[in-house]
Formats: C-alpha cells, structure tokens, sequence
C-alpha cells in the first residue's frame, strides 16, 4: 500500500491523520484505496446531521433521468429540504427537450411525497444542457462558470448499463465522460465531495471483492488512444481480448473508471459507491417503485406474463439484489461523510446484500412465481411457471418445449388468423436478454463491507433511520412480493383493480391447458393403440379390471344395505 502525498495539494491542507478502520491488502501497490484511513473536518462539521450537512448546498448530478439518479434526486428534496440547489445534467432525447424530459421526470409518481411536503421543489432544480459522449461534456461556458463557482457535492451516476455496448462507446460515457467530469470537478472552488456511482461487478473476474480499487486490466490512456485510431471492425475483433475473463464491456469499462476516479484523490475527496444488482424500492419513497426492465425487472416480468418458462441460474447462489432506496441512502450518507471527513483516500463501499442477509436465486424463483399468482399481470400468455436450472441441458430442452413451440404455435396461430407474427421475435430478443444476465445468476461472489459498517458507525441513531443502508432488517419474501406488485404498476402501468379479472384469465389458461393436455394423451394413445397389439392388450386389462373393480364395489354396498 501506498500512501498518497494527499497534503502535496492545497485543498488537502487540513485533512488530518486518523483511525484505521478496515484493513484489506490485495490490490496492488498505489492502486488500492485500503487501508481506509478518516480523519477528522474542520471542528464542528463533524456533528452536522447528513440533513443540516446537505443544508444551503449546491449539488451537481449527472443520470439524473436514470434509474438511479431521479430515485437520488427525489431522496435529496424530500429527506435534506434546505439543500439549496440540485444541479442536473440533462440531453435532449427522442424528439424531447432538455426541459420537457425535466418536467415530465417532475410529473413521476416518485415525487408524489416531494410534492406534498414542498409544492414548489421544482424550483431547487436546475437542469444544464449536456451531452456527456461530447468534448467539454457539451456544457456551455456560463453554466460551466456557474457551476466551477458553486458546486459543493457531485454524484456521477451516469453510464451505459448495456451489457452488449460495443466497447468505443462504452469507454466514450463510462471512461472519458467520467475523465471530463473529473476535469470540471477540478475547476469547482468549492467542491467537498465527489461521488462515483460504479457497480459490485467492476471486479466480477475475482471471486471475493474487497473496498478497494483493483489494478486496472489496462491503462486507461493507453487504451484510448490505441481504440482512436482503430475501426469499429477493428475493436469488435479485439474486444473478447481486452475484456478477459470480464463477461462484457460494461463491467469492463467501469473497472477502468474505478481506476480514473481514483486518480484524482490527491486533489479532492471521493467515494466510490458499487451497488450489485439494484432493485425496486424496499421502503422509500414507497414500496416496490421500479421504473425499467433491467436487470431481474425484466426475467421477473417476462416470468410473470408466463413467456419466461426457463432460464439458466444456480438454485443455490446468492441473488445479491439491493434495493433502489438502500443504494441511494448509502450515496447520500457518504457524500455527508466524504465532505465532513475527507478521507485521504477514495473509499469504496461495496452496497450489496449477499454477505449480510444472503437471500439465494432459488428462492427467489419461488417468491416470484407465488407472488404473480396471487397478483397476477395482465393477459399472461400462459399462467406463471418458470423454473430455473444450472444444466446446460435440460435448459435446452426447455427451451425447445416450452418456449420454441409454444411461440411457434402460437405464430402459426396469428398468421392463420391474418395477423403479424410476434412470438418468435419475441422469444429472441429474451433469450439474448437472459442469455446476457446468466453470468451474474449462475455463480455468486462475496464482497468485503467494512467501509458500510464504518459508516453506518458513523450516522447519528436519527440519520440511520432517516438514510437507512442496514439491508439485516430487509424481508426478502415481503420485498419481492412488493417488487413484483411495482412491475406491474409502474413499469407495466396496469391497473390494480383488473387483478380479478386477472386470476380469472389465468383459470381460464389453465383449463385450456388441462384440456389440451387430456386432449393430447388421448390422441396418443388412440394412435399407439391401432398400432400395437400390446398398446390393446393393455387397454383391454385395464377397462376389464375397471370392470371387475365397479361390480365388486356394486355388489359389496348391495350386501351391506
Ligand atoms: C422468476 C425466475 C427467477 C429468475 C431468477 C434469475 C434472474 C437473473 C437476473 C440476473 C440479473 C443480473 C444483472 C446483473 C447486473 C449487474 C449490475 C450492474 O451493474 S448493471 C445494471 C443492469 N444492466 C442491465 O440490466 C442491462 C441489460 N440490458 C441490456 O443490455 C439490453 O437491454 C439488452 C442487450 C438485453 C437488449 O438490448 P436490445 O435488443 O437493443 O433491446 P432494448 O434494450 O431496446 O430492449 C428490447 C426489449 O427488451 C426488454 N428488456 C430489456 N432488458 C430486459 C431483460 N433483462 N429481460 C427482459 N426484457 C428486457 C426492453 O424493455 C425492450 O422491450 P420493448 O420496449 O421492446 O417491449
Ligand atoms: N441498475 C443497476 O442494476 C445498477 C446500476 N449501477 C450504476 O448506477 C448508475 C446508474 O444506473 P441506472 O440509473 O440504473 O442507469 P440508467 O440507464 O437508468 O440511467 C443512466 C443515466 O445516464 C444518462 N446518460 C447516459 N448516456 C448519456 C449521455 N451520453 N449524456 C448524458 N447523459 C447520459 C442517462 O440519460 P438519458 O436519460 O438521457 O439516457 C440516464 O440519466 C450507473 O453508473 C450504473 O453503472 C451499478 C450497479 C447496478
């Protein structure tokens, strides 16, 4: 280990030396962030609640459209009121201005409870012109002077989460974007905090992850200057190279991000936060709030409608699922304690579940399927029964049985009625999707969390209530059934009311299945029978001892009366 000449830098003038919190020596010299030293702000900061701490504060965040970002958002108004302003980085999409996508983002159910408390939240938010892929972040001088002046916390949430990102662009948002941030960030007078969003599996190629920044698998500069002058053909070729033992470029990518961010923290203090599989809401601002098919949403849903019947995942792994709210407590909470305490080095936190309240994909294939028969969705194309499995195999033969042809059926099906076939496509498109998650479901890893305790140590008794990150006290049974009832009301936008009709329709799918099945056997054996003498033979035996078996019965209960 070795320790940054953090005091070489003006701003790091009154850090201080402090206490040894956790311990952890894998990573290569001048690379890892571990042994995680604090030390104490200036006197009297230190007592600030997170609340009073984010009070009269400017705070820049980038993916705040995101998942993740509009969830921090809303957290910072409704649970840090007198935070002065958030700053948010917005592009124009899909035909959208920057200031629609805000206003519509303002309009989500999310804020409902913002709403409430404070009518006018809105005007807390300042959304900035910016297009992250482009140089300078395409943010113009006056809102870079506005923002160099004010600023006090940053949260960069931003990246392409797609596992099939061809690997220019995802170093484009995940590397370079994040390099020119850290340009800006550079350039703040008063900057306390900078908080990376990273992910728990920047590190999948190991099996146990500790709070530290590993060695990058490449130097970023160097990589980037050699994909420059390279063709997309070119990159696509060298890419299963470059990633290694990594399942896809985004994991890759935020690896070497981790590495860039960590560059920096002579010049000012950072966290780095890496939440594993991030799930709907547990408690905040409700439960089961979920907004996209990432991730588990997706299989649960696709689960859900009967379409998803098998998948390749390990029974006995851990899920190492983290709910939305929990991840943005823990964001909070450190950009509080990076500012008060100014770590000399980044710190990581690993936000994940498994090493605390493990919960396995087995049983949570058992709570999916039982919940979405209770609150079923909308016009299932067959009732709910998927079934996981760790053998290539027998996933195959699933595949075939219960996905191919069913979807070709049913294809045949529409064509025949002069409609456009969609099933197959749609089978397609999940099994790449599924085909791109089996990495993460079919092993676990385990992940150091020293640094969660140590902050969790940290918050006042009120603070942990108010930014609770402690995943113990979480009831996985009752959190998926809160998960999947948020699929269907917030992705899907369906309506409670229609659950009746719902189980009605899933009586109805299994009735046709008992039918189609009592339909099928009797047709088999209808033509096993005027083929085999035997296939007779046995059929006479058993009508004949049915026989025997009611004239028995006939003449004993005659007897008796
Ligand atoms: C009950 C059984 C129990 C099962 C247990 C097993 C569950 C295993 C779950 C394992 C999860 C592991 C996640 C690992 C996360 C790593 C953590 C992170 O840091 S990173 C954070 C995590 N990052 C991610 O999760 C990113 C993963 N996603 C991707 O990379 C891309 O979306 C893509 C390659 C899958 C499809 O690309 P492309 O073909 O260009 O198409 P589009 O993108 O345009 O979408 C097309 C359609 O597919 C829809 N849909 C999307 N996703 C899923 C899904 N998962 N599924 C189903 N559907 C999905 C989508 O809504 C759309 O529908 P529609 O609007 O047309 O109707
Ligand atoms: N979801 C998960 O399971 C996990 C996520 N993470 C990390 O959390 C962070 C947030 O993830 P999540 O909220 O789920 O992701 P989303 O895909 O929901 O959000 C990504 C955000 O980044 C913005 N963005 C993407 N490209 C650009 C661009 N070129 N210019 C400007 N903004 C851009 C998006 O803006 P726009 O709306 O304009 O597209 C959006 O606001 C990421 O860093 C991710 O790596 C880590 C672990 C798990």
């Amino acid at each position: 280990m070795k320790r940054l000449n953090a005091d070489h830098n003006p701003r790091n003038k009154d850090r201080c030396e402090g206490q040894e919190l956790s311990r952890s020596g894998e990573a290569a010299p001048g690379t890892q962030t571990g042994p995680t030293e604090v030390c104490r702000g200036p006197a009297g900061s230190s007592m600030a609640s997170v609340a009073e701490y984010y009070a009269g504060k400017s705070v820049l965040i980038t993916g705040a459209t995101g998942f993740m970002g509009k969830v921090l958002v809303e957290k910072l108004l409704r649970s840090c009121p007198e935070v002065k302003a958030l700053y948010i980085l917005v592009r124009p999409k899909a035909g959208q201005s920057m200031q629609q996508r805000v206003n519509d983002m303002m309009k989500c159910k999310l804020f409902d409870r913002v709403r409430e408390d404070n009518p006018d939240f809105h005007q807390k938010i300042v959304a900035i012109s910016s297009e992250l892929t482009q140089p300078g972040l395409a943010i113009s001088s006056q809102d870079v002077a506005t923002l160099t002046a004010c600023i006090n916390v940053v949260f960069h949430c931003a990246a392409t989460i797609r596992f099939d990102e061809p690997l220019k662009h995802a170093l484009q948002l995940n590397v370079i974007a994040t390099q020119q941030l850290l340009g800006l960030a550079q350039q703040m007078h008063h900057l306390e905090a900078f908080i990376h969003v990273s992910t728990a599996y920047a590190n999948c190629n190991r099996k146990h992850i500790d709070e530290v920044v590993y060695p990058p698998p490449v130097e970023p500069k160097k990589l980037i200057e050699s994909l420059e002058w390279m063709d997309d053909g070119m990159v696509r070729d060298i890419t299963p190279r470059l990633i290694g033992e990594r399942p896809n470029t985004y994991t890759y990518t935020k690896a070497l991000a981790e590495y860039v961010v960590q560059q920096e923290q002579d010049k000012f203090s950072i966290g780095i936060i890496r939440p594993s599989i991030v799930g709907a809401s547990w408690q905040e601002p409700f439960p089961g709030w979920i907004d996209n098919f990432n991730g588990p949403s997706g299989v649960f849903i696709a689960a859900g409608k009967g379409i998803l019947r098998t998948m390749r995942a390990n029974n006995d792994a851990v899920a190492d699922l983290i709910p939305v709210d929990v991840v943005i407590n823990l964001t909070v909470a450190a950009g509080w304690y990076t500012a008060v305490h100014r770590p000399k080095t980044a710190l990581v936190y690993n936000c994940t579940t498994g090493g605390i309240n493990p919960f396995h994909w087995g049983e949570i294939e058992h709570h999916v399927m039982s919940s979405f028969k209770r609150n079923p969705l909308d016009q299932a194309f067959r009732r709910p029964n998927a079934n996981i499995t760790s053998n290539y195999l027998i996933n195959q033969y699933w595949i075939l049985v219960s996905h191919k042809f069913p979807a070709f059926i049913y294809d045949l099906f529409l064509r025949l009625s002069g409609q456009k076939p969609q099933m197959m496509r749609i089978f397609n498109r999940l099994h790449k999707a599924i085909g791109l998650l089996e990495y993460f479901s079919s092993q676990d890893w385990e992940w150091g969390s020293e640094n969660i305790s140590m902050l969790m140590g940290q918050l006042t008794p009120e603070d942990r209530k108010i930014f609770n990150f402690d995943v113990r006290q979480l009831n996985w049974p009752e959190y998926i059934e809160n998960y999947c009832l948020g699929t269907k009301k917030y992705v899907l936008n369906e309506d409670m009311s229609d659950i009746p009709a719902a189980r009605q329709h899933l009586r109805k799918l299994r009735n046709i299945r008992y039918t189609f099945n009592t339909l099928l056997v009797v047709f088999i054996w209808r033509v096993f029978i005027a083929r085999s003498q035997m296939a007779r033979n046995i059929w006479y035996f058993v009508v004949s001892l049915c026989f025997k078996f009611l004239s028995y019965f006939r003449a004993s209960s005659t007897l008796t009366n």
